[in-house]
């Protein structure tokens, strides 16, 4: 068997292209320009590459984003101002802190002073907790984004065996939570998980956010299962892998997503898409009731 790849560039790219008519749309209707804004903390090379493109990313869509940058000493309490600002700039609609910290940061106290209604992440724990009993105002943008390549490729995920492989608040347990939320039988293994290939096995979507290159074999993996590789590696020679063999794996797998071009891109998108959910809910709280999107299915839910 050779697998089908699902192609995270271009889903994202559909779906880039409805938010574009989305904002263009909202823009026009109530002079409300989605307007994003992204807190860098420190000078880690990688996390200006991601906030760079996250940024592109809301330009090529007529999404406007404003980058704040702050050192990585900044005194917590200037931090917090400054997130207390946005939350009452009405031209803001999502606030972004990019993670990880540099040390010594709380990130607890950071992302809590977010207001829920512009937390697009989804980190906040209101919005953590909404996502446990179903009635979250934004998903976390990986695990849903992982959702919507599922659903764009028509894969069923009611009744279904999903094995998540990474427990973290970011991907692993949510993902968990949404796969839960769908009716799926669901398995989350961890570091401390004995014979991973026991639970790997039984997977009919595998879901792996380890950070481990190479962690998941093809002995490893039911023939036809769907494979989801969230990992980013950086391997010495340079090249960036995820966690999933994709060669071996690809012979047995039915679906397979590539990294780079897998979930990495559909993290974007979602997080433009939470953005136009939440300029959205803003014009609604302030001037009413706005007609439906043109779209007949709303992108910016978790169905
Ligand atoms: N507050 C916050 N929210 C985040 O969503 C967040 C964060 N902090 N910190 C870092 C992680 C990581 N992340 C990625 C986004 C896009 C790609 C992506 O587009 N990857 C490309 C390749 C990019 C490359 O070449 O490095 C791909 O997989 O094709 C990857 C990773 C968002 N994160």
């Amino acid at each position: 068997m050779s697998a089908r790849i699902l192609d995270g560039r271009m889903i994202g790219r559909a779906i880039r292209n409805r938010i574009k008519t989305d904002v263009a749309e909202l823009s026009e209707l109530a002079s409300a320009t989605p307007g994003l804004a992204v807190i860098l903390i420190g000078d880690d090379p990688a996390s200006r590459v991601y906030v760079t493109n996250k940024m592109k990313a809301c330009a090529d869509v007529g999404i406007r984003s404003t980058l704040i940058e702050y050192p990585k000493d900044v005194p917590a309490e200037a931090l917090i101002q400054s997130i207390e600002r946005l939350n009452d700039d009405p031209t803001i609609h999502g606030i972004l802190v990019q993670l990880p910290l540099p040390p010594h940061h709380d990130v607890r106290a950071v992302l809590h002073a977010i207001s829920i209604e512009k937390d697009v992440d989804g980190f906040h724990l209101y919005n953590v907790g909404g996502l446990v009993v179903g009635d979250t105002i934004f998903s976390p943008c990986t695990p849903f984004g992982v959702m919507k390549i599922l659903d764009h490729a028509r894969i069923p995920v009611e009744g279904r065996n999903v094995t998540i492989v990474g427990a973290s608040n970011i991907v692993g347990k949510p993902m968990a939570l949404m796969m839960m939320r769908r009716d799926a039988t669901v398995a989350v293994c961890h570091a401390k998980t004995r014979d991973l290939a026991q639970y790997t096995i039984l997977a009919d979507i595998l879901v792996v956010a380890a950070g481990v290159p190479n962690l998941i074999l093809p002995q490893m993996v039911r023939t036809g299962a769907v494979v989801i590789d969230v990992g980013i590696n950086r391997l010495p020679d340079g090249r960036l892998v995820g966690d999933v063999d994709f060669e071996g794996v690809s012979r047995k797998a039915s679906f397979i997503t590539p990294v780079p071009g897998g979930v990495g891109p559909m993290t974007v998108t979602m997080l433009l898409v939470n953005t136009l959910s939440a300029a959205r809910r803003f014009v609604e709280q302030t001037h009413g009731p706005i007609p439906a999107p043109v779209h007949p299915e709303d992108i910016t839910q978790l169905a």
